[in-house]
């Protein structure tokens, strides 16, 4: 027997010619060998190994990839006592025992299907991109090297299938916002919580009948879609005076549709590149919003003219508030995105734009394919008004109701000011005279300016 002295010596030796061969290794081998060397002798020890892993990435193929959203949305339903840690948050204070969960990184799930002992594990890396690092997830599945077909064939499908299911009965919507200091897909989201429904909506009844058979329609119609060789997307531009219910209306489709929303604020977006890698990350059964589009193309169209002045003056002194590397979008990026290939998806989505003034919009973005339909929200009619006393005084009839509609007629007031004269703290009946009186002021001060003009 080796006495405690011997072994000692024994294990010094070992390490020292262990740190030696690792030194040389490292000094006399290029990195590209020693990676060649390392990946091989993985490969060996892999081979060894009972397990196989399979590895599901946030992308697929510059899109989203759809495993990966329904891994997410699945895992959370089997987290049984035997997970030792578990992120939780809630963006809900009146609620706050409805919790979301989600899975931390490096944590381990055990899942059991048909006899099977599955491991899920989160795993987080961080990666170059356009010279800017970027963290990148991915899930990890251990099964047995043996029921690797089997998982394929039966458990990746039950995942798909279940998270489909929850998916179609969200409880909650969600509306995501770019925030570029978000490394992941960009998009930063929040509980989307708007009461606005077609219900509450001021407008002319057969106009929102219209809106709902439209949206319907389009629901319905995914084989139709697909055979005439269409995406299974609809365009629709909200345009009106401020104040209007051009936000409300689209906050009652994704109340109606239970669609999440996507806010795009165009000046925000870096580049072309940027905006593809944001509109492939939206999932299915979404709307992408972007609102005051005149706007937020002519701010971006800017940026692309001042870096581009910089470049061909050479000028001494960049415009600071954007970098080299952020060159801003281009209106034909955003009218490939709208219509091009990479708007090419399976599952359904509603494209809304919003604007105060069509006529400053370019002819291009309104072309059918990339605008399938215009609505235009307009000032308070008498039905519109109707609606709002129902909502905010639930009246349907008033003797005061006829003077109101022939004052309609003759001012151009927005629903939002008739509403904030139905919010004042009175009886029906002292409200509705207060309206009246606001209405006659407008309609007042629209006479003086009429007689000034002339
Ligand atoms: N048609 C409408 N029906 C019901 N409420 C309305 C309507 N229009 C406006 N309102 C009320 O006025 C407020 C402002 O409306 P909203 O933000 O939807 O208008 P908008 O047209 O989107 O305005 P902007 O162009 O300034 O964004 C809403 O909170 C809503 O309460």
């Amino acid at each position: 027997m080796p006495s405690i002295s011997t072994i000692l010596s024994a294990y010094a030796s070992l390490s020292a010619a262990i740190m030696l061969f690792r030194t040389i290794l490292s000094q006399m081998l290029p990195s590209e060998i020693r990676n060649y060397i390392f990946l091989k002798l993985s490969q060996s020890l892999s081979h060894f190994s009972p397990n196989f892993t399979f590895i599901v990435e946030e992308r697929w193929e510059a899109v989203s990839n759809h495993t990966y959203r329904a891994v997410e949305t699945y895992l959370p339903t089997i987290i049984a006592t035997s997970i030792d840690s578990l992120l939780i948050g809630s963006a809900n204070l009146l609620k706050p025992h409805n919790l979301d969960l989600r899975i931390s990184v490096d944590c381990k799930i055990i899942d059991e299907f048909q006899g099977m002992k599955l491991e899920w594990s989160l795993f987080r890396e961080t990666i170059k991109f356009y010279h800017r690092d970027e963290l990148r997830y991915s899930y990890r599945l251990k099964c047995k090297k043996t029921e690797r077909a089997k998982v394929m064939a039966s458990y990746l499908p039950h995942i798909a299938t279940t998270a489909q299911t929850i998916l179609s009965m969200r409880e909650n919507l969600h509306i995501y916002t770019y925030n570029k200091r978000n490394c992941g897909s960009g998009w930063e989201s929040a509980i989307f919580k708007h009461p606005a429904r077609f219900d509450t909506l001021a407008m002319d009844p057969e106009r929102k009948a219209e809106i709902i058979n439209d949206l319907e329609a389009f629901v319905r119609r995914k084989e139709f879609f697909w055979k005439v060789g269409r995406s299974w997307k609809r365009g629709y531009l909200l345009h009106g005076p401020p104040g209007t219910g051009k936000s409300s209306l689209v906050a009652a489709i994704a109340n109606r549709l239970r669609y999440n929303i996507y806010d795009l604020q165009l000046q925000s977006v870096r580049s072309d590149a940027e905006l593809r890698r944001l509109l492939t990350s939206i999932t299915g059964r979404s709307i992408l919003l972007v609102e005051d589009i005149d706007c937020s193309i002519k701010a971006s169209l800017d940026r692309t003219k001042v870096r581009d002045e910089q470049e061909e003056y050479g000028e001494d002194e960049p415009d600071h508030r954007f970098s080299s590397s952020d060159p801003g979008i281009t209106l034909s990026g955003l009218l490939n995105f709208t219509d091009g290939l990479w708007s090419s998806f399976e599952d359904e989505r509603l494209i809304i734009f919003t604007t105060n003034d069509k006529d400053k919009l370019d002819p291009a973005l309104l072309r059918p394919g990339r605008i399938d339909r215009e609505i235009y929200m307009g000032y308070c009619t008498f039905a519109a008004f109707k609606q709002l006393a129902d909502s905010y005084l639930q009246i349907d009839n008033d003797h005061l109701f006829a003077t109101i509609e022939n004052l309609l007629k003759e001012v151009s007031v927005t629903p939002a000011e008739v509403a904030q004269q139905l919010m004042k703290i009175d009886e029906p009946e002292g409200i509705l005279e207060s309206l009246i009186e606001f209405l006659k002021l407008r309609k007042g001060k629209l006479r003086s300016e009429n007689e000034e003009g002339k």
